[in-house]
């Protein structure tokens, strides 16, 4: 398993927020979050990324027991995160935003750079624009360019179609698609809204009020609507 989270609590101060949960990301393949607003979906993420401690179980990255281990060990270890909201540096072109990454990779972070524009070759064309004058499913395709540039085992997006054009989903669900079924790429990622994500994923899990609820096999309208029905109890 890339990704392995055993009985994983956490939260803030006083409150627990996610509750005993096991979830794994096969190699090479896609997992799926799904939760309301307020499910815990962030939280979760935080804690596979080591931006909350976890209170309970265990996280395991490719087998490897990363529980006590800080932040920037586990991206070292080749985990990447696209948080929520298209973060990038609005007054930086979307090329200087791509070379901070690359910069410190060398010759293999520009040939990433190379890469992550055949994947979304819409962002070619927009390298000299100023990355906040770009539309929202551009800077989501630049923050997931910047993130694969790290070169990373385990890509976790939060929401990465919320407030994004359709037509711009299914490219970003395309190349996430692409990346996993040529071997390389684990993902894990959380939507509120199920249709693409239970669609293109391996697996999914609902989360419902910090815990799963309901989990699955992705792929087809029959997971769709089971994911769906899960989601509306
Ligand atoms: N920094 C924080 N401090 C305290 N409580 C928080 C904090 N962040 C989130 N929470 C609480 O944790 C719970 C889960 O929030 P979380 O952001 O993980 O949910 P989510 O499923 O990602 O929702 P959304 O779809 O809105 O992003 C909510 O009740 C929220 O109020």
């Amino acid at each position: 398993m890339m990704l392995e989270l055993s009985g994983v609590s956490t939260g803030y101060g006083r409150t627990t927020v996610v509750h005993d949960v096991d979830l794994a990301v096969a190699e090479g393949t896609l997992t799926a979050v799904l939760g309301h607003n307020g499910a815990g979906k962030t939280t979760l993420l935080k804690a596979v990324l080591g931006l909350l401690p976890a209170r309970s179980g265990t996280v395991r990255l490719a087998g490897d027991d990363v529980t006590r281990r800080p932040t920037h060990r586990r991206v070292r270890a080749g985990i990447a995160y696209v948080p929520q909201g298209q973060q990038s540096f609005g007054q930086l072109t979307a090329r200087e935003n791509l070379q901070v990454v690359a910069d410190a990779y060398g010759a293999a972070g520009r040939r990433r750079t190379d890469e992550a524009m055949d994947l979304f070759p819409a962002l070619r064309d927009l390298l000299g624009r100023q990355a906040g004058l770009l539309s929202g499913g551009q800077r989501q395709q630049l923050a997931i360019a910047r993130a694969l540039v790290t070169g990373p085992r385990l890509l976790v997006l939060d929401e990465p179609a919320e407030g994004i054009q359709p037509n711009v989903v299914t490219e970003i669900y395309a190349a996430i698609t692409t990346l996993t079924a040529s071997g390389g790429l684990s993902a894990l990622l959380v939507e509120q809204h199920l249709g693409y994500a239970v669609e293109h994923a391996a697996e999914y899990a609902v989360l419902t009020a910090g815990r799963v609820t309901h989990r699955g096999t992705g792929g087809g309208a029959d997971a769709v609507a089971g994911a769906r029905e899960a989601m509306a109890l």
